[in-house]
């Protein structure tokens, strides 16, 4: 990470766990852990259903709230979907688009994470945009060409001045939730050329300024390391976010590599 120019931010992408009325104590948990580090932007993405008990469970407290997919439709006849404006109106500031999970899962393309992207910006949520390969990708060598793929689609038609609120997401398909984390090398290298990509249709200082953050089962033990590459600016934590002493350890871990 390189502090100078971007923030770092920690992600918790709680998926489809939690329970509404576990939140309180989670947070309670988490709140006195995570307060030394002021360096960190730090960020709860709970289901849908859980956003309103989050939001007031970290009233008093730094730390963000995010959701983690949205519809891309303003409004009107979609049901069962939730709009960006009705998450921004709910008081959440991140939302997370085109998760492997929602890609592989529920049939998102490269063109519905755009339209994601846009419906977010327009709502002033800020967007983290997710990329990244199989195993079966990253064995024929085409993960840099397929992260560039995914993430030229993804910020197509997004302008200059909206650049400083996306976070881009770094997440190796097989390294999510199977214990097997990139090394920091390669997660550096895909990070670096995701900025390279970025500095190529923006500019050297949009691209400096942008957060990179690293995905896939990120845990205490693993993210000094990660955290620690010039072009990782932070992590989105899957199983490990779960348990608040385990999220705080990363968090803590990002912001003494800050210090
Ligand atoms: O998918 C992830 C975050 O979005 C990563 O999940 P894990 O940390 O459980 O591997």
């Amino acid at each position: 990470m390189n502090r100078k120019y971007r923030n770092t931010v920690i992600a918790a992408n709680w998926k489809m766990n939690m329970l509404p009325s576990k939140i309180k104590a989670y947070a309670e948990e988490l709140k006195p852990l995570a307060a030394p580090a002021k360096w960190c932007d730090i960020v709860i993405c709970p289901p849908f259903v859980m956003i309103p008990a989050a939001q007031k469970a970290f009233r008093d407290s730094r730390i963000s709230i995010g959701a983690q997919n949205l519809n891309e439709n303003e409004s009107g006849a979609y049901t069962g979907e939730v709009s960006s404006e009705q998450l921004s109106d709910l008081g959440a500031h991140y939302v997370i688009i085109g998760h492997s999970e929602r890609r592989q899962l529920f049939g998102e393309t490269d063109i519905t994470v755009n339209k994601k992207v846009h419906a977010a910006l327009q709502a002033n949520l800020r967007p983290i945009v997710c990329v990244g390969e199989t195993a079966q990708q990253r064995e024929m060598n085409v993960t840099e060409e397929l992260v560039t793929l995914q993430l030229k689609a993804a910020l197509a038609g997004v302008p200059a001045t909206k650049m400083r609120r996306i976070v881009v997401a770094y997440e190796p398909i097989w390294a999510i939730g199977t214990g097997n984390t990139a090394t920091a090398a390669d997660a550096e290298a895909v990070a670096a050329s995701i900025r390279a990509v970025i500095r190529g249709l923006y500019g050297a200082r949009t691209a400096r300024a942008i957060s990179i953050l690293y995905g896939g089962s990120m845990n205490a033990k693993n993210a000094f390391e990660l955290l620690s590459q010039p072009d990782v600016d932070g992590g989105l934590i899957g199983g490990a976010s779960l348990v608040p002493a385990d999220f705080a350890a990363i968090i803590n871990a990002a912001n003494q590599d800050a210090i």
